[in-house]
């Protein structure tokens, strides 16, 4: 079957009077890496949160593995193998890490109450396990998550939002704040992840060394419209986007 991982089509979203994002289309395949990248208020975040049902588009459709997901809720995307790590960290901070990302994947299995009821194991702890090998945090695995540095907590969110098992994951900035040496290796673990398992990402990004470098494809958006689209090499050297958001 060849039918995109993602399909957007003719996304728009407004709030009052700003045009949030403009009749946005655009496929992304198994195993791509593809960046959004844009100015602030460029709209990346809204299209994320239109792709995921957090937000109602006002036009347009979503479709993932070919099935229409428009109106879907976000605890149903994750069942679909969707995973999501937001901007501002997820971690409970007075929780281990081990015991955050059990809870992550009850969540991705539905399990709607895990939250208020706290990890139980629901046979999850050997996957949990292998996600904190994973990510080189074993000798992190009981300390509490708030105790961590911010590197380290981006990198136990994005072990969580993992923990669906997922076909597609979205990255809203997960190098924002994070030191040189763990964006490195949070960088190398996304690509090994995705050349072991064909895991599709779509990472919003502003740092630009990091998007370049990790992306198979990018997608320019200014004023909630695509204004170019190509491999990175393509991207750094197109006047348009110098001009919007690169050269500045
Ligand atoms: N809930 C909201 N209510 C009103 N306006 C909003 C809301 N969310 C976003 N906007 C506006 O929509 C536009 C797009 O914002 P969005 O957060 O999607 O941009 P972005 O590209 O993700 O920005 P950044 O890179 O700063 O995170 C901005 O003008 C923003 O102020």
């Amino acid at each position: 079957m060849n039918s995109p991982v993602l399909s957007v089509r003719n996304i728009s979203k407004r709030f009052g009077g700003i045009q949030a994002v403009d009749n946005v289309s655009f496929d992304v395949k198994k195993g791509e890496i593809l960046g959004l990248i844009g100015p602030n208020g460029s709209g990346k975040s809204t299209l994320f949160n239109c792709i995921l049902g957090q937000l109602q588009p006002d036009d347009g459709e979503v479709s993932i593995n070919g099935r229409n997901v428009s109106g879907i809720r976000a605890s149903d995307l994750n069942k679909l193998g969707v995973g999501r790590t937001f901007q501002q960290l997820s971690v409970f901070p007075k929780m281990s890490v081990i015991d955050n990302i059990i809870l992550a994947g009850q969540e991705h299995k539905g399990t709607m109450l895990s939250r208020l009821f706290g990890p139980g194991d629901a046979g999850l702890t050997a996957e949990a396990e292998q996600m904190i090998e994973f990510f080189r945090l074993s000798h992190l695995r009981d300390e509490l998550a708030g105790s961590l540095s911010y590197g380290q907590q981006k990198l136990v969110d994005a072990a969580m939002a993992f923990m669906a098992g997922p076909n597609l994951v979205l990255l809203d900035e997960p190098a924002g704040g994070v030191n040189l040496t763990m964006l490195a290796n949070l960088k190398e673990r996304l690509v090994t992840y995705n050349a072991e398992h064909g895991t599709t990402f779509v990472v919003i990004e502003h740092n630009m060394e990091f998007v370049m470098s990790l992306c198979t494809r990018i997608i320019v958006l200014a004023e909630g419209r695509i204004i170019a689209e190509g491999r990175p090499e393509e991207i750094q050297s197109n006047q348009m986007v110098i001009d919007a958001y690169l050269g500045g």
